[in-house]
This record gives C-alpha cells, sequence and structure tokens, in this order.
C-alpha cells in the first residue's frame, strides 16, 4: 500500500498518524509512506526524525472572528490544496489518510477532489473543525469516542480507537526512568500538559511542591519546551527533594510503564496510552481548546471510574497535592481505577483501520 498521511500542530494529531505507519510497516515491508505537514508545526521535527518521509504544504487556522486574516487562509487554503495535489500526482497514493489538524484539511480535501480514497481519524469526543469540514467529502471516519459518533454522517463512521494505544500496548518497563536521574525503588507520578505544555499545571506543579509527599513518592515534571526556562530559572537553586524537572521526554511510551500515576491534561492520544497501559490519572482538562472537548474526554473516563477529573477552575497547588498525596498512599484506590482504564483500551486500533484503508483500496 503507498500511504499519504497528514496530520499536524500538536503531538496529539501526530503520533497516532506515526503509530498506524509503524503497525503497516511491520504488516508489510513493501508498504511505503509520505507524511504532508507544514513547517511550523511539531510534526517538521518529530516527523523527520521517525525516519518517515516528509514534504509541507503552507496553511494557517481560521480566526473564529471575522479578520482580513481570515482571507489570508482562504488564499492559503487554496494554494496548499493545490500544492497537495502536486504532491499526490508525484507519490500516487492508494489511499490518503488525515489525522487532524489545518494542514489535513488541504491534503485530503485535495486527494478526494482527486477521487483517491480517504480515511480520516478523530481522536476526540467532539470532532475538531478540520474533520468536521471533511467529512462532507472523505470516505471513511475512524472514531475513539462513542460520543463522536453523532458528529459524522453515520454510514461513514467506524470505531477504530486511536493507533497511539496498539503502539504503547505491549510496551514493558526497561528501567527508563533511572536514566532521567529517578530512582527505580520510588512510586513514581509524572505530571505534563500534554505535547506542549500547561502554563496553569506547570504553576500549580510548582506551588504543589512543597505539599508533596515526596518521602512515599517521586515526580517527574515535564514543563513543556516553552516553559521550561522559566522553570528552570525559578527553581534556581531550590534543592528540590526527589522531584525531576524535564522539558519534553522524546519517547514518552518507554518511560510509562514506570509511572504510578500522571496528572494531565485529556488530550486524546494521551488518554489512548493511559488506557491501553492502565495507568491511574488525574486529569485536567484543557479549557482553551475547541468546544471543551477535553472536559468530554476526561468525563468519558471519570464517569467509568477510570480516572479522576480535576477541572481547572479548581486546581491550586493545595487541590493538586491533597489529590497526589491522598491516591498515592491509597495503592487500592490506584489498582482499581487503573484495571477500569485498562479496560477502555483499545490494543488493536492500528489494525482496524488497516482493515478498513485495505477495503477502501480494494472496493
Ligand atoms: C491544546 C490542544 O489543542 N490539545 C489537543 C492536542 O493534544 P496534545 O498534542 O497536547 O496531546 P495528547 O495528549 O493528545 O498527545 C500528546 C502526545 O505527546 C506525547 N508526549 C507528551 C509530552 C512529552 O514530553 N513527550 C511526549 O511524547 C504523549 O505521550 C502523547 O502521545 O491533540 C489532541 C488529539 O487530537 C487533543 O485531544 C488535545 O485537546
Amino acid at each position: 500500500m503507498r500511504l499519504l498521511i497528514s496530520g499536524g500542530g500538536t503531538g496529539g494529531h501526530i503520533y497516532p498518524a506515526l503509530a498506524l505507519i509503524d503497525t503497516l510497516k511491520k504488516d508489510d515491508d513493501s508498504n511505503s509512506f509520505l507524511y504532508v505537514g507544514t513547517n511550523r508545526g511539531l510534526e517538521s521535527k518529530i516527523v523527520p526524525n521517525a525516519g518517515i518521509d516528509f514534504k509541507t504544504v503552507e496553511i494557517q487556522g481560521f480566526k473564529r472572528s471575522l479578520s482580513l486574516q481570515n482571507f489570508k487562509t482562504i488564499y492559503l487554503f487554496l494554494k496548499s490544496v493545490h500544492e497537495a495535489k502536486k504532491i499526490i500526482r508525484e507519490f500516487k497514493p492508494d489511499v490518503v489518510v488525515g489525522t487532524g489538524g489545518y494542514v489535513c484539511g488541504a491534503v485530503v480535501y485535495a486527494a478526494s477532489q482527486m477521487h483517491i480514497p480517504t480515511f480520516i481519524h478523530e481522536q476526540n469526543s467532539i470532532a475538531g473543525v478540520t474533520n468536521k469540514f471533511l467529512s462532507h467529502f472523505v470516505d471513511k471516519i475512524g472514531i475513539c469516542f462513542e460520543a463522536a459518533k453523532k458528529e459524522f454522517p453515520s454510514r461513514k463512521v467506524v470505531f477504530t480507537g486511536n493507533p497511539r494505544a496498539q503502539q504503547v500496548a505491549n510496551i514493558k518497563a526497561t528501567g527508563r526512568l533511572a536514566e532521567l536521574g529517578l530512582s527505580e525503588n520510588k512510586k513514581t507520578v509524572l505530571i505534563f500538559g500534554g505535547s506542549r505544555g500547561a502554563k496553569r499545571i506547570n504553576e500549580a506543579a510548582m506551588d504543589a511542591f512543597s505539599l508533596f509527599d515526596t518521602n512515599e513518592f517521586q515526580v517527574l515534571f515535564v514543563t513543556g519546551s516553552i516553559y521550561y526556562e522559566k522553570i528552570k530559572n525559578e527553581i534556581g537553586e531550590k534543592k528540590l527533594n526527589n522531584i525531576v524537572v524535564k522539558s519534553y521526554i522524546q519517547d514518552m511510551p518507554a518511560i510509562l510503564p514506570e509511572i504510578d500515576l500522571i496528572v494531565g491534561r485529556s488530550g486524546a492520544t494521551s488518554l489512548a496510552e493511559i488506557t491501553v497501559l492502565g495507568i491511574p490519572s488525574i486529569l485536567i482538562p484543557s479549557p482553551n481548546v475547541t468546544h471543551d472537548h477535553q472536559t468530554y474526554n476526561a468525563r468519558s473516563l471519570a464517569d467509568i471510574g477510570a480516572a479522576i477529573m480535576l477541572k481547572e477552575d479548581m486546581l491550586s497547588g493545595q487541590t493538586l497535592a491533597d489529590e497526589v498525596n491522598g491516591l498515592m498512599k491509597d495503592d487500592e484506590r490506584r489498582t482499581r481505577i487503573a484495571q477500569e482504564a485498562k479496560k477502555a483500551g483499545i490494543p488493536d486500533s492500528s489494525t482496524r483501520i488497516e482493515k478498513v484503508l485495505i477495503d477502501l483500496i480494494n472496493r
């Protein structure tokens, strides 16, 4: 299969694409891949690093209010559709897949206009703007939450889960925490705010450090690269007992099996990892995302006892420390949450998508 895949902006759209490629590579080494992104999104670093052929088109997102910028956006959209068609003609894909973010809007739209089979993947419980738009043109739509079904034409929808789940499902602990300067004999709390970091979570974490019961557990605090320098400066010479601070973890799945509790946003790709591995979590949904979709993502787990949700307006150093200290003392409760999380995981998500793609190609 020749697969052209596009998705970008944040890790939450990129990692599922790479995970799908991973499975397709393993299943048939004659499969070939081209990834199309922008040169501004995280994909411009992550995809070439993963050794996948990468091309870019220029595009930007719509502003919600009417502005002159939107005329530029429309112009760039049409230009990028034109660029995408050129890339498609050269690569000659059998199928084109979009995993969300503005860039895949142009690429998948171009493919649909050229009558090439198309598939989009919606990671969230509420559809993103790009996928909503594309849903009118594509052949099939993979979803990860039942709630997303009503957002799309129902005959196109397939419940696939997130390919990142399959990629990480069988990862075992290999002592990676020790390489980061953490002890292998202590329970570990990982705090991070999605692929780009989250200011409010970082602030609460900084306030919570002195309140954490760090005799009981250690903390890996991942700030996101844009916040790292400032936080490092703020911490300065303070000696932080049992707390390690990093800007970004290149290979997050490799450390996840060694984590006893996650404190983080409720981005869909993180949730796919948390569930398939069965890791207890305190989820603090970002209030700054389209249609508040992270709250719906988090609620879908919290409602079945598979995670704890802490709304950002209740977040402070104290509330965070109380929740974390309480959970870290209560092994039984953490185990219960982990078991429920694992039940919600979908370990064969890439294989489900692969079947849909093969059907589309053979149709
Ligand atoms: C602010 C924003 O718009 N967030 C959206 C973005 O999430 P965003 O990209 O932040 O987050 P997700 O939680 O979905 O995925 C993050 C991914 O990055 C990885 N990771 C994270 C930190 C790190 O240091 N190293 C690392 O590898 C995680 O393991 C995970 O695979 O896309 C998601 C999927 O559509 C949405 O649900 C989120 O609402």
